[in-house]
Order: C-alpha cells, then sequence, then structure tokens
C-alpha cells in the first residue's frame, strides 16, 4: 500500500504555498503552486530564473500555445521556460485566465519539452485535489517534502473508503430517512448516502449527487441542483425506496474556489464547457468509483439511476454497478440556467 501520510502532507504544502517533490524511482520534479506562491518565494525556489512554468494543455490551447509544442500528444503537460520577463505577476496571468480578456499577454513565450511527463501530471492532478488553479514552477531539484508518484495518484482512490457513521435522519420531504457518512482516509473527504423509505427487495432508485454549495444552500438560479436534489428526494419516497448518493465533488470535482472562478468566466460569456478548459481543468473532474464503492459498502450493486448523464451510468457500470435502468431527471429551465442546460445538452451529451 502506498504512503498515504506523504500524499496528504503535499496536499496540505501545496495549499501553504511550500514547494513538493514528486518522485518516481530516480526522476523528481519538485514543483511551486502559482497560485499560492509569491515573489520571495519564487525567488527562494528559483534564484537563478531558469525554472519553468508548468499548466496543462488545455490552458495551453485557450493561450494558443500548443502549436510550438513538441510534444506529440495533445493531453501532454506543457512547460514554459522562464525569461527574465517572466516573473511572478506574469505566471500568474499564464495560471489565472480570469485577466485573460483585459491583459494582452506578454510574450513570447518559449514552450519547451516538459520533463517527466508522467510527474507533470501528476502535479496537476494534485492541484486538482487541493483545489489549486493546475499550474506551477517547477525544477528538479529535491524539495523537503517528497511524495512517491504512486502514493500521489492514489489520494483519492475510493477503495478504502468505508462506513464512519450511521443515524436516523427524517428531513422536511420523508421522515422515514436514515442518513450514512462514509469517510475517504486519504483524501478526508466525508462523503454522505440518505437512505430513503424501507428496502422491499426492488432495485432502488438512485440520485448520484455532486455538492453544489450554490446551488444546495443558496438556491441558486445557475444551475439545476437544487431543485434536482429535492426533486430527487419527492421521487424516491414515491417510488418506496431509494438512495441519494452524496458526493463531495463540488464544481464537477474541481474544488469550490475552482467553480467560483468558472463562474467568474462565465460572466465573461464562456460557457461551463469552455470555462473549465480555460482553468486548465477536465470539462468533467468527477470519479464515480466513490459512488460504487458507497453503493457496494450499502449492499446495493443492482439500482435504477435518476439521471438524464450517460456518462454516469457507463461509469457505474464499468466500477461493477449493475444499473438496470436510466430514469430521466429533468426539470424545468430558469432564465439564469437556460444556456447551462443547454450546453450539458449539446456538448456533454446530457439527454435533456
Ligand atoms: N465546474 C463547474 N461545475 C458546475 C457548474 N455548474 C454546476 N456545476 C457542478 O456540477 C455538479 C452537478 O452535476 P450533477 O447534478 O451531478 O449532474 P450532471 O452531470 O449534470 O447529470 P444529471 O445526473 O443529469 O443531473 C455539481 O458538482 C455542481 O457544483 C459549472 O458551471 N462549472
Ligand atoms: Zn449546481
Amino acid at each position: 500500500m502506498s504512503d498515504g501520510r506523504a500524499a496528504t502532507r503535499a496536499i496540505d504544502a501545496m495549499r501553504h504555498g511550500w514547494p513538493v517533490t514528486i518522485r518516481d524511482g530516480h526522476a523528481t520534479l519538485t514543483i511551486l503552486p502559482i497560485e499560492t506562491s509569491d515573489r520571495t518565494r519564487l525567488e527562494q525556489f528559483d534564484p537563478g530564473g531558469d525554472a519553468l512554468v508548468l499548466i496543462s494543455a488545455g490552458r495551453a490551447a485557450t493561450l494558443k500555445l500548443t502549436n510550438q509544442r513538441e510534444a506529440a500528444t495533445p493531453d501532454a503537460p506543457v512547460a514554459i521556460a522562464r525569461s527574465a520577463w517572466l516573473g511572478f505577476d506574469e505566471a500568474m496571468m499564464l495560471a489565472d485566465p480570469q485577466f485573460d480578456l483585459r491583459n494582452p499577454l506578454k510574450g513570447p513565450f518559449r514552450a519547451v519539452a516538459c520533463p517527466h511527463p508522467q510527474l507533470a501530471a501528476t502535479a496537476l492532478r494534485l492541484a486538482r485535489v487541493a483545489g489549486l488553479l493546475p499550474a506551477f514552477f517547477m525544477h528538479e531539484e529535491a524539495a523537503d517534502t517528497v511524495v512517491d508518484k504512486a502514493a500521489a495518484d492514489d489520494i483519492d482512490l475510493p477503495e478504502r473508503l468505508v462506513i464512519a457513521a450511521r443515524a436516523r435522519l427524517p428531513v422536511e420531504r420523508v421522515e422515514q430517512a436514515e442518513i450514512v457518512a462514509f469517510r475517504a482516509p486519504e483524501s478526508g473527504d466525508e462523503h454522505v448516502a440518505l437512505l430513503i423509505g424501507a428496502p422491499d427487495g426492488t432495485a432502488p432508485l438512485v440520485r448520484l449527487h455532486s455538492e453544489c454549495l450554490t446551488g444546495d444552500v443558496f438556491g441558486s438560479l445557475k444551475c439545476d441542483c437544487g431543485p434536482q436534489l429535492h426533486a430527487a428526494i419527492d421521487e424516491i419516497a414515491a417510488a418506496g425506496w431509494g438512495i441519494i448518493v452524496y458526493l463531495r465533488q463540488e464544481g464537477r470535482g474541481i474544488g469550490l474556489i475552482n467553480k467560483m472562478r468558472a463562474y467568474a468566466l462565465q460572466d465573461q460569456g464562456f460557457d461551463t464547457v469552455d470555462a473549465n478548459t480555460r482553468l486548465g481543468f477536465a470539462v468533467d473532474a468527477r470519479d464515480f468509483r466513490i459512488a460504487a464503492r458507497m453503493l457496494t459498502l450499502l449492499g446495493q450493486q443492482r439500482i435504477r439511476l435518476l439521471t438524464n448523464n450517460p456518462h454516469k451510468v457507463d461509469a457505474l457500470a464499468a466500477a461493477g454497478i449493475n444499473v438496470a435502468e436510466r430514469v430521466p431527471h429533468r426539470l424545468p429551465p430558469n432564465p439564469h440556467n437556460a444556456r447551462y442546460l443547454a450546453t450539458k445538452r449539446d456538448r456533454t451529451g446530457h439527454q435533456l
């Protein structure tokens, strides 16, 4: 089993703006997240000015840096050489898309062959887990905090998820309900399932709901999450029994702060897909194996799934869950989320 402590320490260091070394055998790559660093830290990290800047392929495409790359694979991380004028502020412009439309980028940027592309890919993944912009300064000298690539890649593996507690939880829309809390030892994520009604031997009606603080708590009109959650509780209650699997995968897995950044880009006119790509993330960064593991721990491997997203059905099936039926979960649009729903239909394969 890989060392989960080292991976957790790496995430913590990144959030604090401390460098982290990712190691695979003798190969090392040391990264300093741009978002949590500053001029002084950069000076300490790279006194000679010869570190590289690491960004994702999606961000590089947005910045039109891809055609200069040597790498043949379109998803490969992109390295940019620092030059005398590429200081901390300029690197922040590379990292954070909020200024893309306001500030014409300095340049020319020189994309160079990315050292240790596999380690760089792990670094970008860790940024997502840490909820940080996927952009780093990097060099090859070792830092104090070291994590093996295998341990870093394992940090949000669902296999070690366990049931931590369960209790009766009558809720506004249905009194017969029980909440089950799960803990993911490495990442510390606390996922929950709301069991509604009483098992009757049939396949439960299940809703996979990904956390949406803005929709679930504040009633945001930008998305359909809140109404979908409430309608799902009602439908499950009406069906007799079922489960809300509430996944702590805010913003389709990019975290709350990055989702707010995506919203700011949407205010500039980009849709939900392009906003994620401009930030340097996958359009959907969720791992539905977590949901499969939760259902398995609950003893429910044959389900009916409330969703419009065929990808959820495929991902559960790939993780060993028998989805006997997909039940559509459509709700009327409002003026604020109509474009969001149209984008889901037109660009991410939702059956709306
Ligand atoms: N990154 C990002 N995440 C968003 C945005 N709008 C909503 N979300 C997140 O999207 C997730 C909601 O997705 P779900 O309701 O599970 O569903 P779905 O993939 O659309 O599929 P359905 O089951 O058909 O509803 C939540 O984690 C929200 O926080 C956005 O504009 N950007
Ligand atoms: Zn939402």
